[in-house]
């Protein structure tokens, strides 16, 4: 019987996650607006904590010994414009680094399938949120 390979293998596992997502990190700590975000936060751990976190939900032998997703970014006010305009850095970046098409459409997929965790759908929601002695962090469009 044949065994299917992950998606994990098919985009040339490990070193592929850790290229992409060194590249991806890059635009997103350099981005006018995303960057707010990740100012104080150190990028290797960020992109170590992603590659373990994609890594697993790819099919990869791996272990994510990171934070739940909501908790991780609970004290941001996310929305669905700052997660679409993220995606397309990312797959900016895993066109940069030749990730075949089909495969890009997968990983674009699984990533997506996160953003419930993640976003916030209006202000008045994210407000009431008890964030305990945590400092809520809203960062504005810059070119709004
Ligand atoms: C615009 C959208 C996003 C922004 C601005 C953002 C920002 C951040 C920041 C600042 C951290 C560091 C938190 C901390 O160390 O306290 C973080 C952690 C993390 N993010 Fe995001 N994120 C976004 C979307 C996503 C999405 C869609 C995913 C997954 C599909 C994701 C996965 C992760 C993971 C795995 C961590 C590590 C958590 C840990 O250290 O335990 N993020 N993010």
């Amino acid at each position: 019987m044949s065994k299917k390979i992950s998606l994990f293998d098919q985009v040339g596992g490990l070193p592929t996650l850790d290229r992409v997502h060194k590249r991806f990190y890059d635009k997103m700590y350099a981005h006018p607006w995303l960057g707010k975000f990740f100012e104080g936060h150190d990028q290797q751990a960020i992109e170590l904590r992603q590659t373990q976190f994609m890594g697993v939900k790819m099919g990869g032998a791996m272990r994510y010994p990171g934070m739940a997703l909501e908790l991780a970014h609970r004290r941001m006010y996310i929305t669905l414009e700052q997660l679409e305009l993220r995606q397309s850095i990312l797959r900016e970046s895993l066109e940069e680094e030749h990730v075949p098409e089909p495969l890009i459409k997968r990983w674009l997929k699984i990533d997506a399938a996160f953003w419930g965790h993640i976003k916030n759908d209006s202000l008045e929601e994210f407000q009431q949120v008890d964030l305990k002695y945590e400092r809520p962090l809203i960062v504005p469009n810059p070119d709004a």
